[in-house]
């Protein structure tokens, strides 16, 4: 079986910067990935060129989600998603004057025929479809365990759970491939072991694999089955958690920073 995401031989150059430089990656069914690398090593610009907010300078992006190999490199946003692949940001992108509910609801929206203009313009014909997405939204929070906020208003969130409602949001676009950036970041321990915990039932319960960008190493360590290592666009260091821990390359890019996690 083709992995479900791969990524052959990926460049991308703003103007005279490489941001990234000749990058395989992939990725198999329910496995938990992360891509890390110090800052500026081109992580998050890994990201835009999956999902379509830059078309890669070079490369091939190749998805096989149901045993068909398809290339997606150039695809517009919209479209990857309803591909399945679905992701969060690094700066919370929530819609902050709606609710909860209403969050996780236009993330359905992004994948259903009537669409968010429909939603707003109800026929008969869609009001069923609204039922659904309502139920399917709330059961998505059950899931992610934000059901006690479901009226609440997004901006009116603890910071963790602003946080799990971004996951929230991405998996009501019914992804097989869920990509996380920084999901940690600003979190305090407390709702760090609570994610890993979420991660992992996602991985497990929903079938949905995970790319992971993440710069708390200990989340990381414990989560990730193979570890990339980036450092200016290229690719350093690839491994299991134990390989990557003790790679000399890895640690040198790293130095400084906490690796042993
Ligand atoms: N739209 C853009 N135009 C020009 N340069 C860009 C653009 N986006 C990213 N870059 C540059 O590409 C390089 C990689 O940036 P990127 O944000 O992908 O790194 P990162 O690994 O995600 O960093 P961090 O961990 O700090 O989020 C950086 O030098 C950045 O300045």
């Amino acid at each position: 079986m083709k992995p479900i995401l791969e990524v052959k031989n990926m460049t991308m150059d703003f103007g005279g910067l490489r941001a990234i430089d000749s990058l395989d990656l992939y990725i198999n069914k329910g496995e938990i990935v992360a891509l890390i690398g110090p800052n500026g090593a081109g992580k998050t610009t890994f990201f835009n060129c999956i999902t379509g907010i830059y078309t890669p300078t070079s490369g091939d992006v190749l998805i096989n989600p149901q045993g068909k190999q398809e290339r997606i490199n150039g695809l517009k946003t919209n479209i990857v998603t309803r591909k399945g692949l679905a992701r969060t940001f690094q700066n919370i992108r929530l819609f902050t004057s709606m609710t909860v509910l209403e969050n996780v609801m236009v993330g359905c929206h992004a994948v259903t025929h009537t669409g968010v203009m429909g939603a707003i313009f109800r026929g008969k014909s869609t009001l069923a479809e609204e039922k659904f997405i309502v139920e399917k939204s709330y059961e998505i929070l059950k899931k992610i365990g934000l059901e006690k906020y479901v009226d609440e208003l997004a901006v009116n969130l603890p910071y963790g759970a602003q946080r799990l409602l971004e996951i929230a949001r991405a998996m009501a676009t019914d992804p097989f491939l869920l990509l996380l950036d920084e999901p940690a970041a600003g979190m305090n321990p407390q709702e760090t072991a609570e994610l890993d915990e979420l991660i992992l039932k996602i991985r497990d319960n929903e079938g949905i694999s995970i790319l992971l960008i993440e710069h708390d190493m200990k989340l990381v360590m414990s989560l990730s089955e193979r570890i990339y290592v980036v450092d200016y666009g290229k690719k350093i260091g690839e491994g299991v958690p134990e390989e990557i821990r003790n790679n000399p390359v890895v640690i040198k890019a790293y130095l400084g920073e906490e690796i042993d996690a």
